[in-house]
C-alpha cells in the first residue's frame, strides 16, 4: 500500500467513526446545508419520528420535521440554544447551531436535548430538591464545624470596638495571617472565631491550640502530628496534628507569646513553605489554612529580650488587631453589662432586672483586670444572689466597692502604680472571697489560673489568709 492508500484508509476509518458517533447521539440529530436541505439525519431521530432516516436526506427540513427552524438559523447565523419545539403533540427542547466557514454559514447542526420538556421540568425540580438539601447540610455542617461566635456576638458601642469589627470583617475577606493582641478576657478568641465565621472557610474546621497549655516536648507533635512509634507513649497508628486538622479552615494559635523559642523556627518554616512533616515521618504534607494568632503578652518587649523571633512576628502580624482593655474603653462597660445582664436574666427567666446608679458607678470605676470575662462572671454571681430586681452597690462583690474609696497606694499616683494597686487589691479580695482557692479566684476575676499565679508572684501576695486579718467579704 502506498502513502495515498494509507491516507484513504485512515480517512475512511475516521468517517466511519463520525457516522457511529452521529448515530449514537441519544435524542436525535440532523444536519442541513445553508438552504435547509437535510444532509444528515441520525437513526435515533428517525426512530423517534417514526421515519426512515436515509430517506430524509435531500428533503427540506420543514418537510421532515414540523415547525423546523433549521433554514432560519442558516439565514440568521444565530444559534438557538435550549428552545422549545412543538412536534407530534410534544414539547421538545432543542438546539440549532450554525456551522460557519470564513464567516459564512455552510451548515446547521440540530439536536434534540429533551424529547419532552416535562423531562426537563422533572430534572429542574430534582435539582431544586438537591439544592435545598445542600443548603440544609451546609447549615448542619456550619453548626457542627463552625464557631460559636460571629461578629454580632461582639458587644461594645465604643468607636474602637466598631472599628475593630470593621477590621475583622476586612480580614475575613483575605487569607492573610491575623495577630490579635489584648489582655486576658478582652475577647481575642471571640474575634478569631468571628473572623473565621465571616470568611469563606466557615464550613471548614476552626482548630484551636493553646501554645501555653501544651508541654514543650509535645507541642511539635500537637502542631504537626506524628507517625507511629515516633516517641514513647505515641499512639501506634500515629496522629494528625492541628495543621492537618485545620485543612481548608482556620488554625487559631492561642497564647502564641508562650511558644517556646526552639519551636518558633519550626512554626515559621511551616508557615513560609506551607508544608511540613509529621514527627517521625518523612512525607511532605501540605495544608491550606489561615492562621489567626493571639497573645496577651507584649511581643515588642519579648522581641527586644530575644524571647520571640522577629521573623515569626512579621509573618504572623500581617493584619494586626489590638483590643484595648475594658478600662480603656469605659463607655463600653455599662452597655456591655446591660447586654450580659439581659442575656443572663433571659437564661434564668428573670425579666426586668436593672442596675441602680451606684452599681453602675462601681462598674465604671473598677479596673477590670479580667476584662469582659470578669464583668460577665461578676454579673453572673451577682444575679444568682440577688433579692429583688434592682442591682445596687451592696449586691456587687466587695472588691468592687473599694475602687470607689480614695486610694492608699504608698503616695504614688502614676497610672501604672494606681493600676497595679487596684489589681493587687482585686486579687487579694477575690482570694479572700473564695477562701484562697486559686481556681475559684481566677474564675471570679475572669483570668486564667496561670495568669493569676503570675500576678500573685508579681505582687508578692500571700497564698493564704494571715491570722487575725479580717476583711469581710461581701458574698
Ligand atoms: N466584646 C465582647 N463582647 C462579648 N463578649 C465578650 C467580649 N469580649 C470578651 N467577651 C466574653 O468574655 C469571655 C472571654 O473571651 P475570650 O475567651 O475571647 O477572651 P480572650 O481574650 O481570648 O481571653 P484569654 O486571653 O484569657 O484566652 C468570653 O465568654 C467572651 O464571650
Amino acid at each position: 500500500m502506498d502513502d495515498k492508500d494509507l491516507r484513504i484508509e485512515a480517512l475512511e476509518k475516521d468517517l466511519e467513526m463520525h457516522r457511529a458517533i452521529f448515530d449514537s447521539i441519544f435524542n436525535g440529530a440532523l444536519v442541513t446545508d445553508e438552504k435547509g436541505i437535510i444532509t444528515h439525519f441520525n437513526k435515533p431521530y428517525g426512530d423517534f419520528l417514526g421515519v426512515d432516516p436515509e430517506s430524509q436526506i435531500g428533503r427540506h427540513c420543514t418537510e421532515s420535521v414540523v415547525n423546523s427552524r433549521m433554514h432560519i438559523v442558516a439565514r440568521t447565523g444565530e444559534p438557538e440554544i435550549n428552545q422549545s419545539h412543538n412536534i407530534i403533540g410534544k414539547k421538545m427542547v432543542v438546539q440549532r447551531i450554525p456551522i460557519k466557514r470564513d464567516g459564512r454559514v455552510i451548515a446547521v447542526f440540530g439536536q434534540v436535548l429533551f424529547k419532552d420538556v416535562k423531562d426537563l421540568s422533572r430534572l429542574a425540580s430534582e435539582l431544586k430538591v438537591l439544592e435545598s438539601k445542600v443548603k440544609l447540610y451546609e447549615a448542619e455542617l456550619l453548626n457542627l464545624r463552625s464557631t460559636r461566635y460571629t461578629l454580632d456576638s461582639i458587644i461594645g458601642v465604643s468607636r474602637t470596638i466598631r472599628e475593630l469589627k470593621q477590621e475583622a470583617l476586612r480580614a475575613a475577606a483575605t487569607h492573610y495571617p491575623v495577630l490579635i493582641c489584648g489582655e486576658s478576657g478582652t475577647g481575642k478568641e471571640l474575634f478569631a472565631q468571628a473572623i473565621h465565621h465571616a470568611s469563606n472557610r466557615k464550613l471548614f474546621p476552626f482548630v484551636r491550640i493553646n501554645c501555653a497549655a501544651i508541654p514543650k516536648d509535645l507541642l511539635e507533635a500537637e502542631l504537626f502530628g506524628y507517625e507511629k512509634g515516633a516517641f514513647t507513649g505515641a499512639r501506634s497508628d500515629g496522629k494528625p496534628g492541628k495543621f492537618e486538622l485545620a485543612h481548608q479552615g482556620t488554625l487559631f494559635l492561642d497564647e502564641v507569646g508562650d511558644l517556646p523559642l526552639e519551636m518558633q523556627p519550626k512554626l515559621l518554616r511551616a508557615l513560609e513553605d506551607r508544608e511540613f512533616e509529621r514527627v517521625g515521618g518523612n512525607k511532605i504534607i501540605r495544608s491550606d489554612l489561615r492562621i489567626i494568632a493571639a497573645t496577651n503578652q507584649d511581643l515588642d518587649q519579648m522581641m527586644a529580650d530575644g524571647r520571640f523571633r522577629k521573623d515569626l512576628f512579621y509573618r504572623l502580624n500581617v493584619i494586626p488587631i489590638n483590643i484595648p482593655p475594658l478600662r480603656k474603653r469605659k463607655n463600653d462597660i455599662i452597655p456591655s453589662a446591660e447586654y450580659i445582664l439581659r442575656q443572663l436574666a433571659a437564661e434564668a427567666n428573670l425579666p426586668g432586672i436593672s442596675m441602680d446608679k451606684s452599681a453602675q458607678a462601681a462598674l465604671r470605676n473598677h479596673q477590670w483586670p479580667g476584662n469582659v470575662r470578669e464583668l460577665s462572671n461578676v454579673l453572673e454571681r451577682t444575679l444568682s444572689a440577688l433579692n429583688g430586681k434592682t442591682i445596687g452597690l451592696s449586691d456587687l462583690p466587695f472588691y468592687l466597692h473599694q475602687n470607689r474609696k480614695p486610694l492608699s497606694n504608698g503616695g504614688s499616683s502614676s497610672l501604672k502604680a494606681v493600676q497595679a494597686h487596684i489589681e493587687r487589691e482585686s486579687i487579694c479580695s477575690a482570694l479572700e472571697q473564695t477562701g484562697y482557692n486559686k481556681v475559684k479566684a481566677a474564675e471570679l476575676l475572669g483570668i486564667h489560673r496561670t495568669l493569676l499565679y503570675k500576678k500573685i508572684k508579681k505582687y508578692a501576695i500571700p497564698l493564704e489568709k494571715k491570722p487575725g486579718e479580717n476583711r469581710a467579704p461581701k458574698t
